[in-house]
């Protein structure tokens, strides 16, 4: 009997043995991870009740590989035609995230309700150290406060006096790329590269009145011994391998470990606060001596953005770190968004001459007026103005086809700040819940069975023609929305009160931009080069950008 019970694993005296609290220890520590990895997210959370694509056969890796292996959206996009209005899907561990496709839900988040759903943490714990603490991760009140003291600063009268400063940056931009064509018919050029310093410049002029002189540095020869800004940007934001994204998902740790890539990073992260906390001192001491805000070039700096800002500083309204966190903030939502655009639509112009020669045919009765030569430009005599540029249809036209079939930011992300009901479904506080433009963007139920197509002349044909992306929120608010406008669930600065305060901004500068680089040249594939669109934040080019030029003129 004893022998019997010792070959068991159980002491005659009812005392575990070593074997059982071994299996003990084991078991415990496995049951929970099948219940917190497997069952409860799969079969017994509330969210297991709302439909959606089943997970991959692999344990624990949800549908992560599907979404991971793909383009950003790819999959979405697929099954938001099985499970319409929205669905589940789960990351590794099993994690489920919401997905919303429905124009009504997405109002209701983004609109209706937008204070009840918060940025995530460790979103917002990634990209405070990139934006500091300013309107982008602002969260309730907080908020409010910001962007009601922000907004001045980007009422139609200041941004109309930027104008002439894209000009100025658009030009050195032609000139960058000049370089390239000294004796050639035509020369491959890093796109991404210039319209990075370009915007970066740009933001520099309009957002602080200073010059970073991004265009003209050659940093990249120096590297991080003399970092720039533009490096740092680079640095942050540049391509990772797939298996640095990963360990920096699960193993946020990998970060702290003195390795180069993360000494750069930091390097990085310091410049940006640096500089920003430089370009407030500077505005401040110009506000305290009444200066005007004239930046190095010359050329008229009007009221920047960060004047504006620190009037109201002045007034109380925002303090100094909130100062240095909105300088951050608008540093990188400022110029990667834009470049990003302005790199897809003449990777798009390449790929369509038609459609590349009808937006320069468009655009020559303007720009042929401009004499980019003078040593006054761009306080020039017929510089195209502010509703010049906005009256040109095919333009319009095109920059909406662009944002719609390839909108630099492919998706957002919040959660519930207390538990919600959607749809009918019960949603827990906390549940990662997405919003893709990439998916309601190329969604043939709203745009039609082209919707792949890249066809600007969509937006004077219905169903397009009656809704306007960049104006979601506003017409939601001064018109009831007819249903027309509705088909636009999720435009690409998105809706709401967290609506991209920009936009009208960042318009204006893709236009000026796009149409004075496709004044001087011609931009054509280069021929074997394959490119992707990387997973990110933003929707950047993967490898990078390369296209061929030629003289337009
Ligand atoms: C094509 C260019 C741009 C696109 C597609 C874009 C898109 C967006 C999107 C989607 C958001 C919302 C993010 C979220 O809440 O999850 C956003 C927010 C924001 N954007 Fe832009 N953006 C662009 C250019 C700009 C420019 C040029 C500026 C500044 C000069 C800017 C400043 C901001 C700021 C400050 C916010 C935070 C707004 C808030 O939370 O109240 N963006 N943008």
């Amino acid at each position: 009997m004893l022998s019997s019970l010792q070959l068991n694993g159980l002491s005659p005296f009812g005392q575990a043995t070593g074997t059982e609290v071994v299996v003990g220890l084991t078991l415990i520590p496995v049951s929970w991870i099948l219940y917190k990895f497997l069952f409860y997210p799969l079969y017994l959370s509330p969210l297991s009740k709302i439909p959606g694509p089943p997970v991959s056969a692999i344990p624990f890796t949800g549908n992560f590989w599907d979404i991971f292996s793909s383009e950003a959206g790819y999959h979405q996009l697929n099954w938001s035609y099985k499970f319409p209005r929205m669905y589940v899907y789960h990351g590794l561990f099993n994690i489920p995230r919401v997905l919303l496709t429905d124009p009504d839900l997405i109002r209701e988040v983004l609109v209706t309700n937008a204070y009840d759903y918060i940025k995530p943490p460790n979103v917002i714990k990634f990209l405070g150290k990139i934006v500091g603490e300013g309107l982008l991760i602002a969260e309730g009140s907080a908020h409010k406060h910001q962007r009601k003291h922000i907004q001045p600063s980007f009422n139609p009268s200041v941004l109309r006096s930027f104008v002439p400063s894209f000009f100025l940056h658009s030009a050195e931009l032609v000139n960058l790329w000049k370089v390239d064509l000294i004796g050639e018919d035509k020369a491959e050029v890093n796109i991404l590269d210039g319209c990075s310093r370009a915007t970066l410049d740009i933001i520099g002029t309009a957002g602080f009145g200073y010059a970073f002189h991004a265009i003209e540095d050659d940093e990249d020869a120096e590297g991080e011994e003399s970092p720039t800004l533009h490096w740092a940007y680079k640095t942050l934001l540049g391509p990772r391998s797939m298996l640095e994204q990963l360990l920096l998902t699960f193993l946020p740790f990998f970060r702290n470990l003195p390795l180069k890539r993360n000494f750069a990073h930091q390097k990085g992260l310091n410049v940006i606060r640096d500089t920003s906390r430089e370009l407030v001192e500077k505005a401040k001491e110009s506000r305290a001596a009444q200066e005007t805000t004239e930046v190095d070039d010359g050329v008229l700096g009007p009221k920047d953005l960060l004047t504006v800002l620190v009037e109201q500083n002045d007034k109380g309204g925002l303090t100094d770190e909130e100062l240095v966190g909105q300088v951050m903030t608008f540093l990188v939502a400022g110029h990667e968004t834009t470049s990003v655009t302005l790199t897809w639509s003449l990777y798009q112009l390449a790929l369509d001459p038609d459609i590349q020669d009808k937006l320069r045919a468009e655009i020559t009765p303007l720009f042929s007026k401009i004499d980019f030569n003078s040593p006054d430009f761009p306080n020039v005599p017929n510089l195209p103005t502010y509703e010049e540029m906005n009256a040109l249809p095919y333009l319009n036209n095109f920059c909406k086809e662009i944002l719609r079939l390839i909108p630099p930011v492919p998706s957002t992300t919040r959660v519930p700040a207390k538990d919600v009901v959607l749809n009918g479904y019960f949603i827990p506080k906390g549940t990662p819940m997405f919003f893709s433009p990439v998916v309601t963007h190329r969604h043939t139920h709203f745009w039609g069975d082209d919707v792949m197509d890249f066809r600007p002349e969509r937006w004077d044909e219905a169903p397009a023609k009656d809704i306007s992306p960049y104006t979601y929120f506003r017409e939601y608010l001064e018109h009831s929305m007819s249903s027309q406008q509705r088909l636009i669930p999720s435009p690409a600065f998105l809706a709401g009160p967290r609506q991209c305060i920009g936009n009208r901004f960042a318009l204006m500068e893709l236009k000026v931009l796009l149409c004075t680089v496709l004044y001087a040249y011609k931009f054509h594939e280069k021929p074997g080069y394959v490119v992707r669109k990387a997973q990110g934040v933003t929707w950047r080019p993967k490898p990078g950008m390369r296209l061929i030029i030629e003289r337009a003129q």
